[in-house]
């Protein structure tokens, strides 16, 4: 089992190589570019997504490698108070894109994060970020799901596997990482 694991996971690293590489250089351009206009980055998901968006968010207001200057990235997974407020007053599929309409600011970016494409909190969000003028790209997976169509740019993960998928995400959200770094 083990070793069929490692091998999905390398098999999968090929198709992204293959086919996502474009796509990831867009976006990281645009990461970069939200960056030195001193625009911030908006970042949510669910469950282990949740966790992705954390440690992505944290790379840039902490550092990834190089020592340089603090950067705006925020998870809007974090705030335990706004998350069950939200919840308990407007419902769950509220919690992001409240949280969006409260913070986002024209020009920022916000980055929504789902495997299925098709978690409705997230669907929410990115409409909510849309309205304000926000950019918006899309980490998913299988067929890309909703997610396709609402997001600027949805880089799909060639896989049915949510393990896997997540796995994508968090070496793509390194090297958008990456990419911060090369420019500061
Ligand atoms: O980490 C995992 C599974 O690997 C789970 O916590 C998973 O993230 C949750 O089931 C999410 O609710 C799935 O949502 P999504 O990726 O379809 O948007
Ligand atoms: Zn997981």
């Amino acid at each position: 089992m083990v070793i069929e694991e490692l091998y999905e996971h390398r098999n999968l690293i090929q198709k992204v190589i293959e086919n996502l590489s474009g796509d990831i250089e867009t976006a990281c351009r645009v990461m970069v570019s939200v960056l030195q206009d001193g625009k911030k980055v908006l970042i949510a998901g669910n469950g282990g997504s949740a966790a992705d968006a954390q440690h992505i968010a944290a790379e840039l207001s902490g550092r990834f490698v190089k020592e340089r200057k603090a950067l705006p990235g925020i998870a809007l997974t974090v705030d335990t108070s706004a998350l069950t407020a939200i919840a308990n007053d407007y419902g769950y599929h509220h919690v992001f894109s409240r949280q969006v309409e409260a913070l986002a600011q024209p020009g920022d970016l916000f980055i929504g994060i789902s495997t299925s494409g098709n978690s409705q909190g997230i669907l929410n969000a990115f409409e909510a970020a849309a309205k304000t003028g926000c950019k918006t790209l899309g980490l998913s997976g299988r067929d890309g799901g909703k997610m396709n169509g609402i997001c600027d740019l949805n880089i799909v993960v060639p896989s049915d596997v949510t393990a896997r998928i997540q796995e994508m995400h968090i070496l793509i959200g390194h090297i958008m990482c990456k990419a911060v770094d090369d420019v500061y």
